[in-house]
């Protein structure tokens, strides 16, 4: 009787938790129907951004520009962030530190930005960059923004995150390197030359602050008229009138890089534009004495009379077989390659001799506007008082405005 019982309630029991059991998968079941149903008509849509583009190699400038964005933009709402010295070796410089939501608007739009990082699924070692941790950038938002974030917010992120870049780094002087193996090598630049420690006429110099700051933000006009966005500067006159000072002076106006090219120890033409196709946007590319670098000063043959000259005939055989540097491959160095290559540069040449040059070399639209470096002491009086060091260093010409000996 006992056991009949006992087989009655194990029963009971089996079937109640055979019941529970149905209840649960039910449940799990309903669950991933109600989150599939969901997830069909969630509002909330993402884009992930991750760190390196898709073939590896290279940084995404995308999730660079979207970090300095965000720690720039967005960091007094986190409470975690990460610090290091910044490139001014000063100050610190405070960083977004990963996993935590953090809230950005843009007309009317509300942005959720989370940082994560995934760990490699192999312990194999690997070489490529980005395979070893993969950080990434995610953005959420509601879905009646997707066309508002794809055409403004993101260009908006990426512009402001650029900017931001551009204002914290270090600028840096490069220098070609006569091996060939690596192109350039680059020290930190750091020059105290300002406009207005440079002495020039006030007008002349203002002038030229003017054409800068109308180059630095005309992208869109170089867009408009199909031209690259680059500028031609030839600085000329006697040595010691202030030609390199007042290209410290630009950089630090305009905060680009400076790419000196030394073309002595430039082989040929192809290494002319290997070179120039390593150097990056917001730069001023160097030419100083260009009258001196390479024989650029002979005198091509004169159309009008229709031969060509022995010296046209040897430079075209030259530049058909690449084995020298060449006026002309120096011209598609400064016309053709520019429109390729990206833009937002700014080439000077330095002469003590501007007569001596090939006027091919200076013509208006490859050097855009010639500026004369002179001894004349109009305005120098002003700046000249601020020239730093002490008057054994002057020029002969500042000696002269401050009665030095
Ligand atoms: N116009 C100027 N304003 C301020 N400083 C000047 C000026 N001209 C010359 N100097 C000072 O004189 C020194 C030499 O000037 P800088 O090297 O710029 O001349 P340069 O024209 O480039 O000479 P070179 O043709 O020999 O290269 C620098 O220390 C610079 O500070």
């Amino acid at each position: 009787m006992v056991s009949k019982d006992l087989w009655a309630g194990v029963g009971s029991a089996l079937a109640f938790l055979a019941g529970l059991i149905t209840l649960a998968v039910n449940q799990v079941r309903i669950k991933l129907f109600i989150n599939k149903i969901t997830a069909s008509f969630s509002s909330t849509v993402q884009i992930t951004i991750p760190e390196y583009t898709a073939n590896r190699f290279e940084r995404n400038e995308l999730f660079t520009a979207i970090e300095a964005y965000i720690s720039d933009h967005c960091s007094d709402r986190a409470r975690k962030l990460k610090g290091e010295l910044g490139s001014d070796e000063q100050k610190p410089h405070l960083f977004v530190d990963d996993e935590q939501e953090i809230i950005d608007t843009f007309e009317g739009a509300t942005l959720c930005w989370y940082a994560y990082t995934e760990q490699p699924r192999s312990s194999v070692v690997v070489q490529t960059p980005g395979d070893e941790e993969r950080r990434f950038y995610r953005v959420a938002f509601h879905r009646s923004f997707r066309d508002k974030v794809k055409d403004s917010y993101l260009p908006h992120v990426l512009g402001e995150g650029r900017t931001v870049i551009a204002n914290n780094r270090q600028r840096r002087l490069f220098t070609n390197n006569p091996d060939g193996e690596t192109y350039w090598s680059h020290v930190a630049f750091q020059h105290p030359a300002t406009f207005d420690t440079l002495a020039m006429d006030p007008m002349e110099k203002q002038a030229i602050i003017n054409d800068l700051n109308a180059f630095r933000k005309g992208k869109h006009y170089y867009d408009k008229v199909g031209k690259a966005w680059k500028r031609g500067y030839l600085l000329f006159g006697p040595p010691g009138t202030g030609k390199s000072t007042m290209i410290a002076a630009i950089s630090n106006h305009l905060e680009y890089d400076i790419y000196d090219l030394e073309l002595t120890a430039v082989k040929n033409n192809i290494e002319l534009r290997k070179l120039f196709i390593e150097t990056k946007g917001k730069s001023i590319i160097v030419i100083e004495d260009i009258d001196c670098s390479v024989d650029f000063t002979g005198k091509r043959g004169d159309k009008k009379s229709g031969g060509e000259s022995d010296n046209m005939k040897k430079e075209r055989k030259q530049d058909a077989d690449g084995t020298k540097l060449t006026l002309s491959g120096m011209l598609n160095f400064i016309d053709g390659l520019w429109s390729a290559c990206g833009g937002e540069r700014i080439i000077i040449f330095t002469t003590n001799h501007k007569d001596k040059l090939d006027p091919a070399l200076i013509r208006p639209g490859r050097m855009d506007k010639h500026i004369e470096m002179s001894y004349s002491l109009r305005g120098l009086q002003g700046a000249g008082q601020q020239l730093p060091g002490h008057h054994h260093q002057r020029p002969p010409f500042l000696r002269a405005v401050h009665g030095d000996r």
